[in-house]
């Protein structure tokens, strides 16, 4: 029974309770975590090893009017229990439930907005000075992890903030983990004495280290990190997963992120579908060509698990670099290793390769480095929402001349789409999504490299409209041109630069619905238009793909069905532009 958590409506009971009280709400603020992220799944190892930080923070500061800041906030379910929110967490990552991360359109004790790592110490010094500017009062904490100090963004707020003197207090939560082992020389740096000279050096007080869950320890230290009028960091060391031993137990992430699971006769079982996704077989295709090729070179910004290439660093561990929660870096590593002669492939979420944006461009396609780019999580990624969705990829990579960037259909594709692109002398993107692999339509031959642009995937003899399409969607046209005579599918399969002949055939040919899982605010439909502008081909096109708006957390299989990319929404699409085309 969460007898304690039970009174608990918002940070003000949390002060209230007497202290001999505390233990007993950590304990059942582990229970809610365990027992929400067992049934809806979620950041359950990083929430669990920032209870009794979270509990010792809402004693000693005074949310709202103190401003919390947590990096990423994906270890900050303790904190939403606290806040009001714990009636509905069961609804936690659901479409319209609560959300992933922080939000202040979600509660006021969310002072900023996060997802994405490394932005807690810019953010909550610019709130410091802001509050400051505009006569407001209280404190402001960033709560940034270890593996967020990899980031080069954490790095310019410590140093802006320690070369300054107002009090911000950052509260460093080292479990010695991002989400697989912290890399590089921080998680040595922090085990050492010159851990304190290293955040001296930067203009910081240094308290600690501290027990993270010695509650009485983290109180006195943040007690005195509240009365401090300058920077300072109070360093607490905790244990990712903490009170949930199949967390704990988990060597690899210590349960960073758990899909629903459940006990069965003293058994944890987790529901996962057993289905290959499209990170794993591109993590085996990639494995093929760095044992033929010693030249290739794997590259991940702290996404070894997501990107599934625990197996390739277990073999080639001199290959294969995790750099850190550090992208701009990552690009920036490939660049120099391309310009060494090297053949590196970047692996990388869409959504985190936006930070890389500059140097993609100034790194990469400027001196036109043959780097690959392995773009993983390209379009809906379902419970992680607005923050992760990736929406922007093909909008802002197609303006790179000489990028080619390529998305397959099936996992077939990836092999001959790997081969070419390692083969090429120019930078290749190759984007595919979050799921499962479909299976290969019997009339989709994969082809083998180097691939030439883009391919029917039915043609119709007699062309009335043709479904254009990019990535898997192909197979959701396939189904939506079943049985409806002359239509025609075309894959895409480059969406930069453009296979321009057999987009003009389309197009002389009849009406064309362009769908993609991307936005369509410059996206591969607004480059099919163009190329139409300029060949002066007149025909009626329908752009089918992510809206002009942020795409929040839900079910990616229903959200693609009210956004029309499945086949019952490409059917519509092209019935409704034949249609108008006949009035
Ligand atoms: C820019 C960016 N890159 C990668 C990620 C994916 N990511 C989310 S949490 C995390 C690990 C964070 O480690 P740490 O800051 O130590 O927090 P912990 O989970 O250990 O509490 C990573 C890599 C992200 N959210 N943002
Ligand atoms: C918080 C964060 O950014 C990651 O943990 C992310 O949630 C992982 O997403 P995937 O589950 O798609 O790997
Ligand atoms: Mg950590």
């Amino acid at each position: 029974m969460s007898q304690l958590l039970a009174r608990i409506g918002s940070p003000s009971d949390v002060r209230a309770l007497p202290e001999e009280d505390l233990p007993r709400l950590c304990q059942e603020l582990r229970e809610d975590i365990i027992s929400i992220c067992g049934s809806v799944g979620g950041h359950l190892g990083a929430s669990l090893g920032a209870v009794e930080l979270i509990v010792a923070l809402h004693r000693v500061f005074h949310s709202p009017g103190d401003a919390l800041l947590f990096d990423v906030g994906h270890q900050a379910y303790a904190h939403k229990l606290l806040t009001g929110r714990r009636e509905r967490m069961h609804t936690l990552r659901h479409a319209g439930g609560i959300a992933p991360f922080l939000d202040p359109r979600e509660s006021p004790h969310d002072a900023l907005l996060a997802g994405h790592s490394c932005t807690a110490v810019s953010a909550a010094l610019g709130v410091l000075e802001g509050r400051r500017m505009m006569g407001h009062r209280g404190h402001v904490v960033a709560v940034l992890g270890d593996g967020g100090l990899t980031g080069g963004l954490t790095f310019e707020g410590l140093n802006n903030a320690g070369g300054g003197h107002l009090p911000l207090v950052v509260v460093l939560n080292d479990n010695q983990m991002s989400i697989s082992a912290n890399v590089g020389a921080i998680p040595s740096l922090l085990r050492t004495r010159e851990a304190r000279g290293f955040f001296e050096g930067l203009g910081f007080t240094y308290l600690g280290p501290v027990d993270g869950h010695d509650l009485g320890a983290l109180i006195h230290a943040l007690r005195e990190a509240r009365a401090s009028s300058r920077p300072v960091v109070v360093h607490a060391l905790t244990l990712k997963g903490k009170g949930f031993p199949p967390a704990e137990a988990d060597a690899q992430t210590r349960g960073h992120a758990m899909g629903p699971y459940e006990w069965r006769d003293g058994k944890l079982v987790r529901s996962r579908g057993g289905q290959r996704t499209f990170s794993e077989a591109f993590a085996a295709v990639l494995e093929d060509a760095m044992a033929s090729d010693p030249r290739v070179v794997t590259v991940t910004p702290a996404m070894l698990e997501g990107s599934a290439l625990n197996a390739l660093k277990a073999r080639f561990p001199d290959r294969v670099h995790d750099v850190g929660i550090a992208e701009q870096h990552a690009v920036t590593f490939s660049a120099g290793l391309a310009a060494a002669g090297a053949r590196p492939v970047c692996c990388i979420y869409s959504t985190f390769l936006q930070r890389a944006y500059d140097q993609i461009i100034h790194d990469v396609c400027l001196p036109g480095l043959p780097v690959v780019f392995a773009v993983d999580r390209a379009g809906l990624v379902g419970a992680d929402g607005a923050t992760h969705q990736g929406t922007y990829d093909v909008a802002s990579l197609r303006a790179m001349p000489d990028l080619h960037l390529w998305s397959p259909v099936v996992g077939e594709d990836l092999a001959p789409m790997l081969d070419t692109a390692l083969a090429a002398p120019h930078p290749s993107v190759i984007r595919f999504p979050r799921g499962t692999l479909p299976a290969l339509p019997p009339d989709a031959q994969a082809g083998g490299a180097p691939l030439q642009g883009a391919r029917w995937l039915l043609r119709a003899e007699s062309p009335r409209l043709t479904l254009v399409t990019l990535g898997p969607l192909g197979i959701a046209a396939l189904d939506a041109a079943r049985g409806e005579p002359g239509w025609s599918v075309l894959d895409a399969r480059r969406a930069s630069p453009l296979d321009e002949a057999a987009l003009l055939e389309a197009g002389r040919a009849g009406p064309v619905v362009v769908a993609e899982e991307g936005t369509t605010r410059g996206g591969l439909g607004s480059a099919v238009l163009e190329l139409f502008a300029a060949h002066g081909v007149m025909t009626r096109v329908r752009l089918v793909g992510m809206p002009d708006a942020f795409v929040p957390h839900g079910d990616a299989r229903v959200q693609r069905a009210e956004l029309g990319l499945d086949a019952e929404g490409l059917r519509r699409a092209g019935r409704a532009l034949l249609e108008g085309s006949a009035r």
